[in-house]
């Protein structure tokens, strides 16, 4: 069976007005240690209603130990999780949230509608199952046996059962990873349609277009940490460089990664890609050395470039998280 959590439309449950009881999610102080290494360390996040949130950071970040602590599937070494201002376990009795996992298997032998109808007998408010069937894009598939179901096609699968709940709260880890470019267009027009209902979405990716184009918010990890909190344009000038493409007859790398402000850069033949700090030196300090250069286009980073060099091992700490 899927590993699912859920729960009901009933209120909030305990908790101060913009406290913990107000948010979706609110973690304080949240760490998780496998022997010597620490997952997840002392991880602080308020997720409030109705929030779209990112989880991005490279593989190994915590963003999956951080997701199954939020489901109560992982019990944490210290700090606390609730989630509408419960416990995980009383979220999940209570069937507030669902959730689509990295893995996680479907009942084989059963056919797709059995398997999203079994889920829906577990809940209290449950959505009909031909119309989740239909939100997650696999209703011409309901008679189909799992077994015989592509790995896009058994994504789409766990998404109709974690969407059948009718949760207000929906935690997604890596849901496109299968999926084709238009299986994964498919999914995250419908996924807009659930948010516009006013849900709480929270999806851990790799996916950086993904992030940009549906997240309000981008919580970045590394090392188990948040390392950077906002939105994705937030993110984008928390990296506040710029990228120096420039012709260089004759150049060399080595000499070019020397100028003052210059971060990083790749070399194809004459052409070179710089990453820069944001102030005018690396272009006074390359036409100086080399005042043939030429074709020079500077443009700021994108969120793909902001999350190298946010998540890198020499990314400065935060200044403001
Ligand atoms: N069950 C486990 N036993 C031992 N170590 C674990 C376990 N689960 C996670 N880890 C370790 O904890 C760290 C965080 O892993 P986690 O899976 O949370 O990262 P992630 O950001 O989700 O990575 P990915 O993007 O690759 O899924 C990693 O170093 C991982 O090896």
């Amino acid at each position: 069976m899927e590993k699912t959590a859920t729960a009901t439309h009933e209120s909030a449950g305990p908790g101060t007005e913009n406290g913990p009881g107000d948010a979706a999610i609110h973690i304080s102080g949240l760490t998780k240690r496998y022997n010597e290494r620490v997952a997840v360390d002392g991880v602080d996040l308020t997720i409030h209603r109705g929030e779209v949130v990112a989880l991005l950071g490279p593989n190994g970040a915590g963003k999956s130990t951080t997701v199954d602590m939020i489901l109560g599937l992982t019990r944490p070494d210290s700090g606390t999780v609730t989630v509408f201002g419960r416990t995980p376990t009383e979220a999940i009795r209570a069937s507030q949230v669902c959730a689509m996992l990295q893995e996680g298997t479907l009942l084989e032998d059963a056919s797709v509608y059995d398997i999203v109808a079994m889920v829906a007998a577990l809940h209290a408010h449950p959505m009909p199952v031909a119309e989740a069937l239909r939100r997650a894009g696999v209703a011409d598939l309901a008679k189909q046996r799992s077994t015989r179901l592509s790995g896009g096609q058994k994504q789409r699968v766990r998404f109709a059962v974690a969407l059948v709940g009718n949760p207000d709260l929906l935690i997604l880890d890596e849901p496109t990873a299968a999926m084709d470019v238009a299986t994964r267009r498919e999914f995250w027009e419908s996924m807009r349609h659930f948010t516009d209902e006013g849900r709480t979405v929270v999806f851990a990716t790799h996916y950086l277009e993904e992030a940009e184009e549906f997240a309000d918010r981008v919580v970045l990890m590394r090392h188990g940490k948040i390392v950077r909190d906002g939105t994705v344009s937030q993110i984008k000038s928390a990296a506040s460089g710029r990228i120096l493409r420039v012709v260089v007859p004759g150049g060399d790398l080595g000499q070019l990664l020397k100028l003052p402000g210059v971060l990083d850069g790749t070399q194809r033949g004459d052409r070179f890609e710089l990453k820069c700090s944001a102030s005018d030196a690396p272009v006074q300090a390359l036409l100086a050395m080399y005042p043939r250069a030429h074709d020079i286009e500077i443009k700021s980073m994108g969120l793909e470039e902001a999350f190298l060099l946010l998540t890198s091992d020499d990314a400065k700490p935060p200044t403001n998280s």
